[in-house]
């Protein structure tokens, strides 16, 4: 069946979420009836109050943490384990230390089947698409914290996943690296885009990437608001001065204040 198929009736949705709900071991409830579909190729951001739940319902969607209320459904599919059409990317890179970051690309690859000379080429590719040229033989260690960011950008594009979940990946560069990496973003995801959940904290980065943005209530997390973004692409940084640009900041702003409002 196709990547998209239509098994559940889900054509034109990559991810699909029905009355999601999760509560773990020991008691606490993470997620409460949670609804959210995500296009193909559109790029959403989840935001919310410290403690809502972003990382759960990743890692939910990924299939690392199993719930048992309300349904997950990827490319029209149950989701029961992790999928080799989604690739996830965390706030600290995990990158495999004692590998180059061009081992470290072609990781997703070699777990799969042999590495072939094309994989090696485009891993190049990648690498020098994030600026990472004469850095393709060194180790993590030897690598800024911005550097190993872009290794674990280009190793996410490698996957070649339908499916791009990225949990906070920027939240410990400093300021100007996490606008360079957000341009990175943006590039990659106006020349392949995917369906992209990308969780974070800043409402400006959430803007200036997204299609939409999703805004979470406080714990139990469930989705609050869903605001869509309707700037032009190809974005850049110049954009976050229209007009456009503020009326969606302070929509996200003002959806974060009452549900934070409510929640104290
Ligand atoms: N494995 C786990 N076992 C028990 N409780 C957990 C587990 N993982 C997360 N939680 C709890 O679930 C709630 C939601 O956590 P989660 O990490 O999803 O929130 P978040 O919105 O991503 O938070 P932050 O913005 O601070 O990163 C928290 O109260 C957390 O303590």
């Amino acid at each position: 069946m196709g990547a998209r198929s239509s098994r559940n009736g889900s054509a034109g949705i990559a991810v699909r979420l029905r009355g999601v709900g999760k509560r773990f071991d020991g008691g606490v409830e993470a997620i409460r009836n949670l609804d959210l579909s995500v296009g193909p190729e559109e790029f959403v951001s989840i935001v919310g109050p410290s403690g809502c739940g972003k990382s759960t319902l990743l890692r939910v969607i990924a299939g690392l943490t199993p719930c048992a209320d309300g349904s997950v459904d990827v490319h029209g599919e149950a989701v029961t384990a992790p999928r080799a059409d989604v690739g996830m990317m965390f706030q600290r890179p995990a990158l495999l230390a004692w590998k180059t970051s061009l081992e470290n690309v072609l990781l997703p690859v070699r777990m799969r089947r042999r590495v072939k000379d094309d994989d090696v080429r485009e891993a190049m590719r990648l690498l020098a698409l994030f600026n990472l040229e004469g850095f393709e033989h060194h180790f993590p260690e030897q690598l800024s914290g911005g550097m190993r960011q872009r290794v674990a950008l280009a190793r996410l594009m490698m996957t070649g996943a339908g499916v791009r979940l990225l949990d906070e990946p920027f939240g410990a560069v400093d300021e100007l690296t996490r606008e360079l990496l957000n341009l990175e973003l943006l590039k990659i995801h106006e020349r392949t885009a995917s369906a992209t959940l990308f969780v974070t904290h800043s409402i400006s980065e959430a803007v200036l990437l997204s299609d939409r943005v999703v805004v979470m209530t406080p714990r139990p997390g469930t989705v609050a608001a869903d605001v869509t973004i309707s700037l032009p692409r190809p974005r850049s940084l110049d954009m976050a001065y229209s007009p456009e640009f503020q009326e969606s900041a302070l929509r996200v702003r003002d959806g974060l204040q009452l549900v934070q409002a409510e929640g104290g």
